[in-house]
């Protein structure tokens, strides 16, 4: 695979440590020079007095910092979510006394809130106003990005105590909130897939722009986006490629919410754990899928894509992936703690996906380099 790391394989049940390839025994005073030297409070001192190890032991202890914060960090945003400061702030700028009118807060507290997001950047004051800066203009400017930070109490409940929750002893909300992996739940409750389909069409956006920019459809004579919810990917796909016919596969109650956008476009309901994938694409998408499900799902999924496509057909596959030997801190801490707050799938490493696409007969398996890490990474294959 190409831009791949070695990344360990996860694939039997034995948890391995990244970038070694098999179980290795403790190794006593094994530690690195440097993590040696971070571990002695006397030499935190002498560098202290170093000018230029000063920066160095400085912008370490801003990094540690931010990851000590980064909860307080979240709250903030929320709260400016909550209030609509940017979208306020998108109209006018404001003196402090008339946006603690607007929003409803006590001036005091305002004041400590904006003088917050603007440590963030995300506002900025100026001649006695507060003005909306470029990073608080491109937040509520990304698609679903208000929508994701919104639900995050859910999953911040859910990681309140993370020892309980690492040791299996809670039940997250989290896995409630998605219930539709559970089937039943949504079909009972109409609204329920509308909304959750909604947050995640909305999200989709910026998955599929992404996508588009790592993948070449030009040659595909159709393409199938198996989970593709309402059709979001496969509506960024039409405006790129107007031409090409395309297939919605999801559950039946997913479909029975999606708008058909285009003649172009086939609905085929399905469940992927109890039918077969229909034949008849080229080209098969699983966008944001494998990461919602555990390996006893993601392995007869990728059999039955396999099965689904003709000698040649290709398989695309985007979602954010775990950084393996390079820890990712979107993917590894973000996306990990997420997937497993649902309860019911994980992030999966590039290479620990080569090898579930080689078990399930696929060759020729490739890794664009990830635009965006945060946003998605690609990974194609082809069916022999
Ligand atoms: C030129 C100079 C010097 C200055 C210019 C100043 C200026 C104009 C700056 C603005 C620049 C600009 C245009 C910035 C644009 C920034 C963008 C596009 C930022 C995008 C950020 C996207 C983010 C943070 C995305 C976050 C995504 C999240 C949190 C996704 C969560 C997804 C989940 C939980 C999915 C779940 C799926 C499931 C359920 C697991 O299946
Ligand atoms: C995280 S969402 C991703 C949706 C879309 N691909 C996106 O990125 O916005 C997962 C999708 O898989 C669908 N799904 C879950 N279980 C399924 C199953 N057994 N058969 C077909 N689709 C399923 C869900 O309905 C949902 O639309």
């Amino acid at each position: 695979m190409t831009d791949q790391t070695s990344a360990p394989s996860l694939m039997g049940k034995q948890p391995q440590v990244p970038g070694q390839p098999g179980p290795v025994p403790v190794q006593p005073g094994r530690v690195n020079f440097f993590t040696r030297i971070a571990l002695s409070p006397r030499l935190h001192e002498i560098f202290e007095r170093m000018p230029l190890m000063r920066r160095v032991t400085r912008r370490e202890g801003e990094a540690l910092f931010d990851v000590v914060s980064g909860f307080v960090q979240s709250q903030v945003l929320l709260a400016v979510v909550e209030f609509r400061v940017l979208h306020i702030l998108a109209g006018a700028s404001w003196p402090l006394p008339a946006l603690a009118e607007r929003t409803g807060l006590p001036e005091t507290r305002l004041a400590v809130l904006m003088q917050a997001a603007a440590a963030l950047k995300l506002v900025k004051f100026r001649r006695g106003l507060w003005q909306l800066a470029p990073r608080g203009a491109a937040f509520i400017t990304v698609p679903g990005l208000e929508a994701m930070v919104r639900h995050h109490p859910v999953l911040y409940r859910d990681l309140a105590d993370p020892v309980a929750f690492l040791k299996g002893d809670t039940e997250p909300e989290l896995a409630g909130f998605w219930p539709y992996v559970f089937g039943p739940l949504a079909q009972e409750d109409a609204g329920l897939a509308e909304r959750y389909s909604q947050l995640m069409a909305d999200s989709q956006r910026v998955v599929a722009d992404d996508t588009l920019r790592m993948v070449d459809l030009r040659n595909a004579k159709r393409v199938m986006d198996v989970g593709g919810g309402t059709g979001a990917f496969l509506r960024s796909v039409a405006k790129q490629y107007p031409e090409l016919p395309l297939t919605l596969f999801d559950l039946p109650h997913v479909l029975a919410v999606a708008e058909r956008f285009s003649p172009k476009l086939d609905f085929a309901p399905g469940s992927f754990r109890d039918d077969p994938i229909p034949t008849g694409a080229d080209v098969i998408t699983l966008v944001r899928v494998l990461y919602d499900h555990p390996d006893s799902v993601v392995e007869p999924l990728l059999a039955k894509v396999h099965a689904a496509l003709p000698p040649g057909g290709r398989l695309i596959i985007s979602e954010a992936m775990a950084g393996g030997a390079k820890p990712d801190r979107a993917c590894d801490v973000y996306f990990a703690f997420y997937t497993m707050a649902m309860s019911s799938g994980r992030t999966r490493s590039p290479e620990e996906i080569k090898q579930m696409l080689e078990k399930a007969g696929f060759s020729k398996v490739s890794k664009p380099r990830a635009l965006r890490p945060f946003i998605t990474s690609v990974i194609e294959a082809e069916r022999g």
